[in-house]
C-alpha cells in the first residue's frame, strides 16, 4: 500500500494498522492481509522491557525498521520517530526522518501538535510523508503524570481539534488519535480530510491501530482498556514451555521421531 492509497481509504474503507518489530511478525501480518505496519517506539516497552518509550534510540528504531521493511512486500511501513530525534531542531528532524527512509520505511510518525507543526512542514516538504500523533502521546508521559486519557475538558478538546487542523495544514498525511473520548475523535475525524487512526479513540476514526503483542495476548505487564486480546499467545507459550520442560525431565523428549540413526 502506498501513502496515497492509504489516504484514499477515507470515507471508503476502514484502515487496519498494527505494529511489528521484526521480519517474522511482519510476514505474518502481511499474510493476514493487513496493509499497514507501524514500527512503533512501543518496542521499548514490549521488546526491550523498559517502563516507557523514552529510552528508545534512533539506532534501535533503524535496526527494527530494516528488519520489518526487508520482509514486507506489500505493506506500507511507517517508522515511529523516537524521543529526541525530532524535538531539538528542524535540522535533526529532517536528517533523522531521512534515515528512516534509508532503512526502508515509506513514511515517519511524530508525536505532538502545535509544537511540532514546523517539523511536519519541513519533513513533508522534502518528500517524506509524515503521520501525526495526538492525545495521549507516550513520549510526554511525564508531562501528563502517567498514561491518562486526554482531551476530557472542553478547552483540551478544542486544543486537540486545533492541533489536528494544524497538522493537516502542515502536510501530515494522517493522524493517530490515542486515548481520547470517542466523541472528540469523531469530531476530529469529521473535521479533517486526512485519515484518523484511533487507539483508544472509539469507533468513529477512519482506521485503528494496536500494538501487535497486545492484540495477540502476548504482552500483559499492563493492559490498557482499549486493548482487545484476539489471541492468548502468552498462555499458549507458557503451557508449551512447561510441557517441554516436563518431557525433558521425564526423558520423554526427544523420542524416536526426533532422533537420528
Ligand atoms: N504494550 C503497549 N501497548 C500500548 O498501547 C502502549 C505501550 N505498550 N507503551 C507505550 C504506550 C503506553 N500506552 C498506555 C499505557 C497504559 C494505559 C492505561 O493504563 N490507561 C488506563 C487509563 C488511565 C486513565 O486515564 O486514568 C486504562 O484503564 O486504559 C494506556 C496507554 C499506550 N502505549
Ligand atoms: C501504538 C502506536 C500508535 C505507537 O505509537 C507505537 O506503537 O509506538
Ligand atoms: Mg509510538
Amino acid at each position: 500500500m502506498t501513502v496515497s492509497e492509504f489516504q484514499q481509504c477515507k470515507h471508503k474503507k476502514k484502515l487496519t494498522v498494527v505494529t511489528a518489530y521484526d521480519a517474522l511478525f511482519a510476514r505474518i501480518v502481511e499474510q493476514a492481509g493487513i496493509p499497514v505496519i507501524l514500527v512503533g517506539d512501543s518496542l521499548g516497552v514490549v521488546v526491550q522491557g523498559k517502563p516507557n518509550t523514552l529510552s528508545v534510540t534512533m539506532d534501535d528504531m533503524l535496526y527494527h525498521t530494516r528488519l520489518v521493511a526487508g520482509a514486507a512486500r506489500q505493506a506500507l511501513v511507517i517508522g515511529d520517530m523516537p524521543f529526541l530525534s525530532y524535538q531539538a531542531s528542524t535540522d535533526e528532524a529532517l536528517r533523522n526522518a531521512g534515515r528512516f527512509l534509508q532503512a526502508g520505511a515509506a513514511a515517519v510518525k511524530v508525536e505532538g501538535g502545535a509544537a511540532v507543526v514546523e517539523r511536519v512542514k519541513a519533513i513533508s516538504s522534502i518528500g517524506i510523508p509524515v503521520m501525526g500523533h495526538l492525545g495521549m502521546t507516550p513520549q510526554s508521559v511525564h508531562a501528563f503524570g502517567g498514561y491518562k486519557v486526554q482531551g476530557k475538558t472542553k478547552d483540551r478538546a478544542a486544543a486537540l481539534l486545533e492541533d489536528a487542523r494544524l497538522l493537516e495544514a502542515a502536510g501530515a498525511f494522517a493522524v493517530v488519535l490515542e486515548a481520547i473520548p470517542a466523541e472528540l475523535a469523531r469530531r476530529i475525524t469529521e473535521s479533517l480530510s486526512i485519515p484518523t487512526i484511533g487507539i483508544g479513540a472509539g469507533p468513529h476514526c477512519d482506521g485503528q491501530v494496536l500494538v501487535l503483542y497486545d492484540l495477540l495476548g502476548l504482552f500483559d505487564e499492563f493492559v490498557p482498556k482499549f486493548v482487545k486480546p484476539y489471541a492468548h499467545l502468552k498462555a499458549d507459550a507458557l503451557s508449551a514451555l512447561q510441557r517441554y520442560k516436563e518431557e525433558v525431565e521425564q526423558g520423554k523428549f526427544p523420542s524416536e521421531s526426533e532422533s537420528y540413526h
